[in-house]
Formats: C-alpha cells, sequence, structure tokens
C-alpha cells in the first residue's frame, strides 16, 4: 500500500533519515521504532507531505506522492496524528471531527456564506458523520464537552477521531501512547485493532514497546536516520543490533 523507495533527507549537514527502503502492506498494524531522534516523526512528516525527500521516491497504492502538499495526501486517502495533541481546545469534541470532515466535503465558499439548502443537508450529513465516528471512538457521551475538558487519554482519542474522519485508507498515529496510563493504554490498543477491522492500514512511532509489540504484526526499527531492522515483533525484540542500538534504553517488556 505504501512504498519507502532509498528516502533520504538531509538538513544541512544531518541526514535526518538515510536511504530508507519500506514496503508496508495494506491491512497490517505496522511499527515503527528507534530511540530518540532516530528520525521517526520526519520519515512521517515525508509521508505525509510536510517535507520533500532530498532524494528517493514514496508511492501510495501505485501513485508516486514524495513532494506532494500535505492537503492533497490527505485527499488521496493519508491521515496522521501528531505527538503533541493538536485540537482546537475551545471548540467541542464534536466540532473538533467535524473539522476533520473538510477534505470531503463539497459545499463551497458561496454556499456557507449564502447558506444554501446544499451547504444545510452536507453540514447536517457531517454532525451524523461525525457522530458516528465519536460513537466508534468510545467518546459520543462527550459530544458537546469542551475539547479541553477532556481527559488526557480521550483527548488522544479526539484526534484519531478527527484523523479518521477524512476516511483514510492509512492512518499514521505518531506516539499516540505517550502520557496515557496503563488502563487508556489497554483501550488504545482496542482502539487501533477496531480501526484495522474496519480496514484501515496502520503506521504507528510508539516508544511504548508493550503497545507496540502486542498489537503490530510488523516492526521496523529506525536508527541514526537508517532502517535497521524489520520483522515480526518477536524477531525485533530479539536481534542483538537492535537490543544494542537500544543499549540502555526500554526495549525489555
Ligand atoms: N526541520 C528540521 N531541521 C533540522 N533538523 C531536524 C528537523 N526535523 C528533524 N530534525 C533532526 O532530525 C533528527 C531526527 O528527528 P526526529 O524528530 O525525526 O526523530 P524521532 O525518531 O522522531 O525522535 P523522538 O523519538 O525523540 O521523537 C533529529 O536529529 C532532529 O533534530
Amino acid at each position: 500500500m505504501l512504498k519507502l523507495e532509498d528516502v533520504t533527507i538531509k538538513f544541512g549537514g544531518l541526514t535526518a533519515v538515510n536511504n530508507v527502503s519500506l514496503e508496508i502492506p495494506e491491512g497490517s498494524i505496522f511499527g515503527l521504532i528507534g530511540p530518540n531522534g532516530a528520525g521517526k516523526t520526519t520519515l512521517f512528516n515525508l509521508i505525509s507531505g510536510v517535507y520533500k525527500p532530498t532524494s528517493g521516491k514514496i508511492y501510495f497504492q501505485e501513485k508516486e506522492i514524495e513532494g506532494t502538499t500535505p492537503y492533497k495526501v490527505n485527499e488521496l486517502g493519508i491521515a496522521r496524528t501528531y505527538q503533541n495533541i493538536n485540537l482546537f481546545k475551545k471548540m467541542t469534541t464534536l466540532e473538533n471531527v467535524m473539522v476533520g470532515c473538510h477534505t470531503k466535503s463539497k459545499a463551497g465558499i458561496f454556499d456557507a456564506v449564502f447558506k444554501t439548502k446544499k451547504q444545510k443537508s452536507e453540514e447536517k450529513a457531517i454532525i451524523e458523520k461525525s457522530m458516528n465516528i465519536l460513537e466508534f471512538m468510545g467518546l459520543k457521551d462527550k459530544a458537546y464537552y469542551k475539547a479541553s475538558n477532556l481527559s488526557y487519554g480521550e483527548q488522544r482519542r479526539l484526534e484519531i477521531s478527527r484523523a479518521m474522519a477524512s476516511e483514510p485508507k492509512l492512518i499514521l498515529l505518531d506516539e499516540p501512547a505517550a502520557g496515557m496510563n496503563a488502563n487508556e493504554k489497554l483501550e488504545l490498543n482496542d482502539t487501533i485493532q477496531k480501526m484495522n477491522k474496519l480496514g484501515i492500514t496502520v503506521l504507528l512511532v510508539e516508544h511504548d514497546m508493550k503497545v507496540v509489540m502486542n498489537i503490530c504484526d510488523t516492526v521496523c526499527v529506525l536508527n541514526y536516520g537508517k532502517r535497521l531492522c524489520v520483522g515480526e515483533p518477536d524477531y525485533v525484540q530479539n536481534n542483538e543490533e537492535v537490543i544494542e542500538a537500544y543499549l540502555g534504553g526500554d526495549i525489555d517488556v
């Protein structure tokens, strides 16, 4: 579904992602791990169109996408969440998801300003769709809460809900378990697996090894921008090079 071919990005003298080739099969839950500064978020930024690679190619469903704008990448079917919670805090839970529906909206500025029939019926459909997503994500009863009043775990789930609103085929989750307590992490595991069962392919950057090892079918380890190892969780966890890269870190589960 997603294919990276020799992708490199340099920031001045620093090669943040170095000649990475990778294939993420449709329907998988694919984990991307590595020590701090390994290039994981940069790789997300390359896939989602925030950065253009210095060299290399990125294909999504056979279509070359490197250097495409983030908006276009989202339209093609790739959505993402961010390492830092990035919600509209003063808006309600529902409104935050409605914002995420914009790429699928057909009504234009004219329809919005003059509140045309098309705009009104579209708004109704967007509210219904957003409510369905919130129900799926277990947030329906918080639809009219201000986002800032949600718990930490709920805010993270709302971020994923908003990403779901663009009806992605592939979702990139950047450290979704960060700052979560043990219960919230279990709920997160369920949520990701439920999303995957809907047919959404998941690419996950995560430091929490329990989350990664429990739900990913394949894991890729990056180290200093390079692909160190790819394989099933068990294989990766016991790989000598990986253990060495994490020495003093938190690979053990
Ligand atoms: N826009 C930028 N300009 C310069 N250097 C950058 C830029 N973005 C990332 N880097 C550098 O690229 C390297 C990889 O950073 P990145 O954030 O991708 O790592 P990471 O694996 O996501 O780390 P963490 O687990 O700590 O989030 C780091 O050395 C970082 O400082």
